[in-house]
């Protein structure tokens, strides 16, 4: 499997001299895959290739539907993300006519009401707009991606909009996922008022699966259009369908080339081109190599490194590895957009995929974790529609990976924990206007501390409780080290600078504790790396900021949106909380930006102290 020099990416280090792997064309769909992995990793992926491929190999069972793969269950009716490419291409037409509608009706915004699956891929392609070539022609409409029930950042983003050239895309498979629900109430609303009862439906469209509760509301409120996806597509397989293209062709993406892409990778998966005695696949290799490196070596954190131009794309990629893969005590843990480290900030339990464009160099930061024996997989893309083929390779490898786990890669059991906790809490505390947690143990200026659970006995066991909010930390971080990962749950208003604050905050702990971090704005996460932080393997430390926010009621509602993101909140740490997790919750009260700075200081004291 020696990729050509050109494959390879200018500096990377070639794989050891030793490699018993047969060389292998990595380019499909303009996404080559280049594998830098330590012998004993390597020889265990080509160990089990020649079960993958050939007519009766796993790979032909996998395009047939055989749920023995993973755990023997309902997997075979989750597979129709296979063949998505081809039948989107089908339908090229109705989603031109999409895009020449919003053009020629002056739309300049375009809001994507949703969750996880349904937001985090049309996010990527929202960020390549970002950055698309100049060749095409515009004016094209600005996408903004609202997956949350922060009422700041919908007051804020709400502030933005011009009604009459917005255009509202409601997307929900099952159409019955609360965020949307509630966003939804808020926009509905918001924009009969901007645009009269009569001219606001044209300003709505939705994206579901057949049969859903939204499909017929949709119908009765007269929306301009409806969109329907395939049943058999989870929501994080979903990008390729119409919850991706949908989105991307009303913000004038030509999807074409995307498709192409996507469908070359569907044809280099298929068995026929998977011969015996040859690699040939980047994505069965990939599905291989983190599968076997969590099995093997237990280097489970798969860490995602994309380049600037391919940010987007991690938050998309954590959801996919941690719904598919994190749950019954095991999993690939994907942590993405933490800052390239030297080596020694490193444990062994890392494995590297670096994302970027042909025109971007490797970052050197990135060639050395490969020299120091860290696995690392380069994935280059010629292009930016070349995300087609990565997004069908991602989706493959995770299916592949999730075989090798024996787990169901289809399912996200323990997402659905905390909707009944938070729909519990809401219940109890109905009109109240807030969840209460356990009276804080620590109150240190704006910040005070809340305990239960695993960190509760820890506090007891301890003796003294921590008398400033340094202390409180500290005992928390002081749980964390070997192989754990750190985890800061933020549910505050996802702002670039709150954003920065949170890379600050992880990477503190990064370079200190030289463990794994995440760095998550709830409730997003709630829908991503939540499963994984409560299904997978124990080793999460977390700390949860919440905050006083903003009063936005949710018309036609008996409570506000701040209550619905308490709840969540709440909701998910009692989960952690019951499955043993190490979490504490700092809340902060009055002013957010105070409160952060204050924690943060907090944060570097009680890293020093340790
Ligand atoms: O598209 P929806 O049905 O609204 O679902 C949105 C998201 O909700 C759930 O929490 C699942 O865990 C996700 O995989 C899914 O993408």
């Amino acid at each position: 499997m020696t990729p050509s020099p050109s494959e390879q990416g200018d500096t990377m280090p070639n794989p050891p001299a030793d490699s018993i792997l047969p060389t292998m064309p990595a380019t499909a769909g303009g996404v080559s895959f280049s594998f830098h992995l330590p012998p004993a990793l390597q020889q265990a992926v080509s160990g089990a290739w020649p079960l993958w491929a050939g007519p009766k190999g796993r790979m032909a069972r996998l395009w047939a539907g055989d749920a023995t793969l993973w755990s023997g269950h309902d997997e075979k009716q989750w597979l129709g993300w296979l063949e998505a490419p081809e039948a989107e291409q089908a339908k090229l037409q109705a989603y031109d006519a999409l895009r020449d509608k919003t053009h020629h009706e002056g739309i300049t915004d375009v809001v994507l009401l949703g969750m996880g699956g349904s937001s985090l891929g049309p996010e990527v392609l929202g960020q390549l707009f970002e950055v698309r070539p100049a060749d095409a022609t515009g004016p094209w409409p600005r996408l903004h991606v609202l997956d949350t029930t922060d009422p700041a950042t919908v007051a804020r983003v709400g502030k933005q909009l011009d009604y009459p050239h917005t255009l509202f895309v409601y997307s929900s498979k099952s159409g019955g996922t609360l965020e949307p629900s509630v966003l939804f109430d808020c926009f509905w609303d918001e924009a009969g008022k901007a645009l009269g009862a009569q001219k606001r439906p044209q300003h709505f469209i939705a994206v579901t699966d057949p049969g859903s509760g939204l499909e017929k509301r949709a119908h009765e409120l007269g929306f301009s259009a409806v969109y329907l996806g395939n049943p058999g597509i989870g929501g994080r397989y979903s990008v390729l369908s119409p919850f991706g293209m949908v989105p991307a062709s009303a913000c004038g993406l030509n999807i074409r080339a995307i498709l192409e892409s996507a469908a070359a990778m569907e044809r280099a998966c298929r068995p026929a081109s998977l011969p015996e005695g040859e690699m040939v696949a980047g994505p069965l290799m990939l599905g291989l190599a983190m599968g076997l490196a969590v099995t093997g070596p237990g280097r489970d954190k798969i860490t995602i490194q994309a380049s600037p131009a391919l940010q987007a794309v991690g938050p998309w990629l954590e959801q996919l590895f941690a719904e598919s893969t994190g749950k019954d005590g095991t999993g690939l843990l994907p942590f993405e957009g933490e800052e390239p480290g030297t080596p020694d900030v490193y444990s062994d339990d890392r494995f590297f995929i670096t994302l970027r464009l042909k025109s971007e160099k490797p970052d050197q930061r990135l060639v050395a974790l490969a020299k120091a024996g860290h696995p690392v997989v380069d994935v280059v893309l010629e292009d930016l529609s070349a995300i087609g083929g990565a997004f069908y390779g991602f989706e493959m490898a995770t299916a592949v990976a999730g075989s090798v786990l024996g787990i169901n890669a289809f399912d996200q059991p323990d997402v659905e924990f905390s909707k009944v906790e938070t729909r519990k809490i809401m219940a109890a505390h109905g009109t109240s206007g807030g969840a209460e947690s356990e009276a804080p143990f620590c109150v240190d200026g704006p910040l005070s501390f809340h305990a239960q659970g695993a960190l509760k006995a820890h506090l007891a066991k301890r003796g003294q409780q921590p008398q400033n909010a340094a202390a409180a930390l500290g005992a928390l971080l002081e749980l964390c080290g070997g192989r754990d990962y750190f985890g800061l749950l933020s549910y505050i208003d996802r702002t670039d600078t709150h954003a920065a604050w949170n890379q600050h905050v992880r990477q503190g702990v990064r370079d200190a504790l030289k463990v794994a971090t995440a760095a998550e704005f709830g409730p997003r996460y709630l829908h991503s790396t939540g499963q994984a932080y409560k299904g997978g393997p124990n080793t999460g430390v977390f700390l949860q900021v919440t905050a006083d926010g903003p009063s936005m009621p949710i018309p036609g509602r008996p409570y506000e949106l701040g209550m619905v993101e308490n709840a969540q909140a709440q909701g998910d740490l009692d989960v952690l909380n019951a499955r043993g997790r190490r979490a504490l919750r700092v809340h902060v009260t009055g002013s957010l930006e105070k409160g952060l700075a204050a924690l943060a200081q907090a944060m570097q004291a009680a890293l020093k102290g340790n």
